[in-house]
């Protein structure tokens, strides 16, 4: 590549970096509701999403994800409530002239028209003059990736390669939000990857505002600044990654995270600490259980949340687990099965008392070092910081 050339395409690159940084903005949700009949698949969804955030909606099929993410687009009306993108209130603003776009699973691109045309396609609905168009489009296939496969009709494209035309023909009409459905659940698992790799830098890159819906947990982990985990068409926790790993809000988003450990029972202790209160939970069959969290009266019925792999386990027969001292959290189970999934290994145990299934998981490395086997009893322990209260 010459010099003349690289210089082109950094000054192509900054100046559509500018236009959509600048087309950028946040989305606004006050308590929205949307009814179908006497069905409310959502309710009263307060949220802010601000520019340039990558936004995930999260949740079990039916929480209604796709629900609030039409009403954005302006596919589907609120029943009632506001809808803002920007400062302006678009419950009555027609898809078409919300500025936003939407990218949907099955990419949806014209099999007819070229590359080129599919990309071209949304400016030309909107009338750019053709020397606009052309640049524009110009600019889009450079930053996917793929000029040079401008004349190709889509099926003798990759799925990937599809995939990255689609997001070239949505972005390219610049618009104010990105939507994207399920983008990424017709691929198969290495390209789903990649892909959400390539989403999320171009997303950074550019400083665009993403909303995505999905119910895959890693997924939204890996691409969001801010994840909204719903259920029951309500919003149950708004919060970045870590956030929501570290400490999920309810007992709801702590089983969807995936593999953590709950335990329920009645507050039976409460002690004022630093910033988190020290929470004794009484769970029948095993005892005093410690965790971090804020008060709720002494007798409440509540919930406490172990991550697998903040866990230590050991022999049994090695120590008889002193009856619980403030904050040492400790329990006797069965181990029932073994499963080596690559760099980590699953132990699965049942504590015989009550039955209770807990799952610790250690680097498969860690786990070749020790001795324990599938039938045996073994003591596992863990920390009361680690050890999240929760409320509902
Ligand atoms: N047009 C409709 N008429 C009646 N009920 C609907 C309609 N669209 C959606 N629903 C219902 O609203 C609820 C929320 O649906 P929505 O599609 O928003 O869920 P979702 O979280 O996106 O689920 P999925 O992950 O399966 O797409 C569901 O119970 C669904 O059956």
């Amino acid at each position: 590549m010459s010099i003349g050339t690289k210089n082109k395409v950094s000054t192509a690159s900054s100046t559509i970096q500018q236009a959509l940084a600048e087309a950028a903005q946040g989305v606004a949700l006050r308590a929205v509701t949307k009814k179908y009949g006497t069905f409310t698949a959502v309710e009263n969804l307060t949220l802010d999403i601000p520019a340039g955030t990558y936004c995930c909606l999260l949740g079990p099929s039916g929480c209604g994800k796709t629900t609030a993410l039409r009403m954005i687009a302006g596919h589907e009306d609120a029943t009632s409530g506001d809808v803002l993108i920007g400062d302006r209130r678009v419950n009555d603003i027609p898809p078409a002239k919300r500025n936003t776009a939407m990218m949907f699973q099955s990419y949806a691109l014209f099999p007819h028209k070229t590359i080129w045309e599919n990309v071209e396609f949304g400016l030309k609905m909107r009338k750019l003059p053709e020397s606009d168009r052309q640049r524009r489009v110009g600019e889009m296939l450079e930053m996917v990736g793929l000029s040079h496969l401008g004349d190709r009709k889509p099926n003798m494209l990759s799925g990937g390669q599809q995939q990255r035309i689609a997001l070239a023909r949505a972005l390219a009409i610049r618009p104010q939000v990105l939507m994207l459905d399920e983008p990424l659940s017709a691929l198969d698992e290495n390209l789903r990857v990649r892909m959400r790799t390539e989403l999320r830098k171009i997303q950074k890159q550019f400083g665009m505002t993403f909303i995505q819906v999905t119910h895959h947990v890693e997924e939204a982990f890996s691409l969001s600044d801010q994840i909204v985990v719903m259920t029951h068409g309500r919003i149950d926790q708004v919060a970045t990654p870590e956030e929501l790993f570290d400490t999920p809000a309810s007992q709801f988003v702590a089983k969807f995270m995936g593999d953590n450990n709950i335990f329920t029972g009645k507050v039976v202790n409460c002690v004022t600490d630093n910033s988190l209160d020290l929470i004794g939970l009484e769970v029948a069959g095993i005892g005093t259980i410690f965790c971090r969290g804020h008060a709720v009266p002494i007798g409440t019925e509540a919930a406490c949340s172990i991550r697998p792999d903040l866990m230590a386990l050991e022999p049994y027969s090695a120590k008889i687990p002193a009856k619980s001292s403030l904050g040492a959290n400790q329990i006797s189970a069965r181990i029932t099965a073994v499963e080596m999934t690559g760099y980590v290994t699953r132990v699965s145990l049942m504590v015989e008392a009550t039955g209770q299934e807990i799952l610790y998981k250690v680097r498969t490395e860690d786990w070749r070092q020790n001795t324990l086997q599938e039938g045996q009893l073994a003591l596992l322990s863990w920390s009361k910081d680690n050890c999240i209260f929760l409320a509902y």
